[in-house]
């Protein structure tokens, strides 16, 4: 874990949950976002289907496809060192038959090198969830507004406000917990209810925009950062602005380009002069001077 510099397993997680020691997940999609979150001393690195809006710019995480999280987990892969690596199964996967989670899991965690997978949705998930626990692939949960299924949900809406809902997703989370989840994504419920889950579940809770009682929180990297993104939750804190900077380094750029400003000397490569003289005749031609 952080602290000691070893690397975070499941078991890890567990034994933070129960020290009360909250966890810190953030999202990566790629090896220098993997290796700064690592560096930084984050406990997760999910490979969110966020990706698909983040860094794809589609309008939903519905586009995303089982080849798209594995290129993107490879490459958070080799960026990180100490972190617990998560993947997203993406859209449609965790319905299908036993055998094609089973695949799919497989995939993200022998091709991809991811640690765990984590799959959106309760009861209706709950035998994919169990083909892959048996087969060794730890699966995170994730409950409340599953982006997944945004058509059905009319939105990216807070869930679980009415007694019915809040009652299902107590519910969904005792089932996961018994299924043999090893962590618990809590996206967009009230403070109130993430707390109720959290005090009746013993594996780990992870909050966003789920309030403080969760056992960890998770946010997407390009939201906390400012980083181009195209969402602004109200959930989220912002701690840099990098966004800004990025542009502002660009424009820069542009500008000493046309202004002949970039590049100085230093910026080229030069022969000796003896080199010259061997090359031209001791008389190189006026674009031979290595300009500015
Ligand atoms: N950049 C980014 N950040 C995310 O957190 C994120 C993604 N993309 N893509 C996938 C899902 C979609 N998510 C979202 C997107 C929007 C809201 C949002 O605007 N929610 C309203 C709540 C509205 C209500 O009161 O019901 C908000 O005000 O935060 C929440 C989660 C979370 N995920
Ligand atoms: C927002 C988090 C929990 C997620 O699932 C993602 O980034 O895809
Ligand atoms: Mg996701």
């Amino acid at each position: 874990m952080s602290a000691t510099g070893e690397k975070v397993t499941v078991r890890t997680l567990q034994k933070m949950k129960e020290e009360e020691r909250p966890i810190a997940m953030i999202t990566a999609y790629d090896y220098p976002s993997g290796k700064l979150a690592d560096q930084a001393g984050a406990d997760i690195l999910l490979v969110g289907d966020s990706l698909g809006m983040v860094v794809l710019g589609y309008d939903s995480t519905i586009a995303v496809t089982l080849e798209d999280m594995i290129h993107h987990t490879k490459a958070v892969v080799r960026g990180a060192q100490r972190s617990l690596i998560v993947t997203d199964l993406p859209f449609l996967t965790a319905h299908l038959s036993r055998e094609e989670v089973l695949k799919a899991a497989g995939k993200l965690v022998q091709e991809g090198g991811a640690h765990a997978v984590k799959i959106e949705g309760g009861e209706e998930i709950l035998s994919g969830a169990k083909a892959c626990i048996q087969a060794g692939i730890p699966v995170m949960g994730h409950l409340g507004l599953t982006p997944q299924s945004v058509h059905q949900l009319g939105g990216y809406r807070v869930q679980g406000r009415d007694k019915e809902t809040a009652a299902k997703l107590l519910r969904d989370a005792q089932l996961l917990e018994e299924c043999g989840a090893f962590a618990l994504v809590l996206e967009c419920v009230p403070t109130e209810l993430s707390d109720e889950i959290s005090k009746s579940v013993s594996i780990p809770t992870i909050g966003i925009g789920a309030g403080g009682s969760c056992d960890g929180q998770v946010l997407v990297y390009h939201d906390i950062l400012q980083y181009g993104s195209n969402l602004q939750p109200s959930f989220v804190k912002k701690y840099a602005f990098v966004g800004d900077q990025i542009l502002e380094g660009i424009q820069h750029y542009v500008r000493e380009v046309r202004q002949r400003v970039f590049p100085e000397k230093k910026h080229g490569f030069h022969l000796s002069s003896q080199q010259v003289k061997d090359l031209y005749g001791g008389k190189p031609g006026g674009t031979m001077d290595g300009g500015r």
